[in-house]
């Protein structure tokens, strides 16, 4: 094993001591510690594997069941690789910008962008779908990488408020310009499977920087997603 529980237990009082347990947002930012990536994707999934059996052997599963006894190994494989794998900025999406030729100056929107995430006080997932727009500055990028964008954001235990502003912030860079939006309309399993248990209930986060500050252009983008 490469970690002992002194380390978990060490992470997890340096959480406590910045967080406290109120879950107060930490920013735009995914709070990671800086040696996040010092253990490759092998290593954290042998140590997930461990702690994730211990977990299951404490809620009183056998282990040695045909139909349990690789679930801690997969559910390691499936936090590293798959819906945590937008943690890593190793695995941040490969963007090129490319001349606009054909001197399109209207809004372009990308509409029902799928969103699957999961809330990072819950682990729950947290599924819906993205709309984002944006005025070409000159550069463009292929429609495909706006929805690889969203995804790479969402594959991070997240607050959808965070995730929202995260894409923001990279298509701004990616697309070179400020004039851009996004609203994000997704359903929360924490608030759907536990605790209140409302099955109806969407969150809308909307963030917009430059030409979307006008309330005509915002009523545009909101018309097209109609
Ligand atoms: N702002 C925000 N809150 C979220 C998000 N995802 C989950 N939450 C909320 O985070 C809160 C966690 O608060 P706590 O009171 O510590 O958790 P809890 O006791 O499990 O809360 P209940 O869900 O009310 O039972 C809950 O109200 C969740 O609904 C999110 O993306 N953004
Ligand atoms: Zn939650």
């Amino acid at each position: 094993m490469v970690t002992t529980d002194n380390t978990l237990d060490l992470v997890l009082g340096q959480k406590a001591q910045t967080m406290g347990d109120n879950h107060i947002s930490t920013g735009v930012e995914t709070p990671l510690r800086p040696d996040a990536f010092d253990m490759n994707d092998k290593e954290k999934m042998e140590i997930i594997a461990h702690h994730f059996a211990a977990i299951m052997d404490t809620l009183g599963l056998d282990l040695n069941d045909d139909s349990l006894q690789d679930t801690p190994k997969r559910v390691a494989k499936m936090f590293v690789q798959e819906i945590f794998h937008g943690l890593n900025p190793a695995n941040k999406p490969e963007i090129s910008a490319f001349d606009n030729s054909y001197d399109y100056k209207r809004m372009l929107v990308e509409k029902n962008i799928t969103v699957k995430t999961f809330c990072e006080h819950h682990f729950l997932p947290i599924t819906g779908k993205a709309h984002v727009g944006y005025v070409s500055n000159g550069k463009v990028i292929g429609l495909s990488k706006l929805n690889r964008i969203v995804d790479y954001y969402a594959r991070r235990p997240q607050v959808q408020e965070r995730m929202t502003k995260q894409i923001l912030l990279a298509l701004q860079e990616a697309l070179d310009t400020k004039d851009v939006i996004i609203v994000v309309d997704a359903k929360h399993m924490c608030v759907s499977h536990r605790g209140i248990q409302h099955d109806e209930s969407t969150t809308l986060t909307l963030e917009y920087s430059g030409c979307f500050e006008n309330n005509d252009m915002r009523r545009e983008f909101m018309d097209c997603l109609k």
